[in-house]
């Protein structure tokens, strides 16, 4: 038998209410795609293009318009329980008790979802987060990132198989970003299957195995990373040459050529049309000498900017 995803949606819509007399916002406009299990599967689209509205119906906080979700073979509204118990969702907003200690904020979440104390494994939990020597420590005395930690803690205190996280890493610095990557990446060893909505693409292509996009409330991509990453065709060379020039050397088969400065050139080519060789070729004819390459590969916001500026669904 085929294993069922750990997450499955089908034709989810969800249209708010509206405020006055109007037909009200259509955030997910038929939105269907599943989650596999055991792995890292990220959620990105720009700003307003119903990330949020997705997860939190995945959390039961948002009523869904129409749509079926499973979660973990669990439909949320046939089996309600079981599939509550299979999700555990980390916000994007920290707030805590600033008088509660991270072992009491593990043993009262533990306690709403009616984890037998026997259950219980808080200091274990506090422990992979690296958070075991803060354990009674007041929460307010805790950094932001120690939060955050805590918070992916009290996610997983009913041992859910799917770890749900919005935007983990909004606004943190880089280094306390590389630590909660480092979590992801050992939870998700451990068997844990991770869905999580960012902003940063390079945390998507370090972390994701598969990426969904969505804009405008559709689904406009749902790949492999390196799938994803495949479709960039567009390849950059930056060339220094061996004098000053005002206007970049412009042919037919440059997608873009710019004047960066310090006698550098970038030029930007379709990797099916041509090769770097013969893009050093064609500047060499047009009588410019070359005295440094470098080449770069179109990383994932470059096939994000293309996918959501045109719309086009893949
Ligand atoms: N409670 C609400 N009532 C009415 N419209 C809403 C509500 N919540 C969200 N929307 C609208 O639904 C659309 C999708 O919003 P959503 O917050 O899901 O996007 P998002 O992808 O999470 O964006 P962001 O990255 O900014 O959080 C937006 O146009 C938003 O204005």
């Amino acid at each position: 038998m085929e294993q069922t995803p750990a997450i499955r949606i089908r034709d989810l819509v969800k249209r708010y209410a509206p405020a006055g007399s109007g037909e009200g916002k259509l955030a997910l406009g038929g939105v269907s795609f599943d989650v596999p299990r055991g792995q890292v599967f990220g959620l990105l689209g720009p700003n307003g293009a119903g990330k949020s509205t997705l997860i939190n119906t995945l959390a039961g906080m948002v009523m869904k318009t129409s749509g079926t979700i499973e979660i973990w073979g669990h439909d949320i509204d046939r089996d309600r329980r079981d599939a509550k118990a299979s999700i555990g969702i980390v916000p994007q907003e920290v707030v805590f008790d600033p008088f509660f200690t991270p072992i009491e904020v593990l043993e009262i979440q533990a306690g709403l979802y009616g984890v037998p104390k026997a259950q219980r494994r808080s200091m274990e939990l506090l422990k992979a987060v690296h958070l075991d020597d803060k354990a009674h420590a007041y929460a307010r005395s805790l950094s932001g990132g120690m939060r955050r930690r805590l918070l992916i803690a009290k996610a997983m205190v009913h041992r859910p198989p799917v770890l749900v996280l919005d935007e983990p890493t909004a606004g943190v610095d880089v280094e306390l970003r590389r630590q909660l990557w480092e979590l992801v990446r050992e939870l998700n060893d451990e068997g844990v299957t991770v869905v999580l909505t960012t902003h940063y693409l390079e945390e998507a292509e370090q972390l994701c195995d598969r990426i969904a996009i969505i804009n405008h409330g559709q689904l406009i991509a749902n790949k492999p990373t390196r799938e994803l990453l495949d479709m960039a065709r567009e390849k950059i060379v930056v060339l220094t040459l061996d004098r000053d020039i005002d206007t970049a050397p412009q042919h037919e088969l440059f997608r873009r050529s710019e004047v960066l400065g310090d006698r550098r050139i970038e030029i930007a080519y379709d990797k099916d049309r041509m090769n770097a060789g013969q893009v050093l070729g064609l500047v060499h004819e047009l009588g410019l000498g070359i005295v440094d390459v470098s080449t770069r590969e179109a990383d994932l916001e470059d096939v994000f900017v293309a996918l959501t500026s045109s719309g086009r669904s893949s």
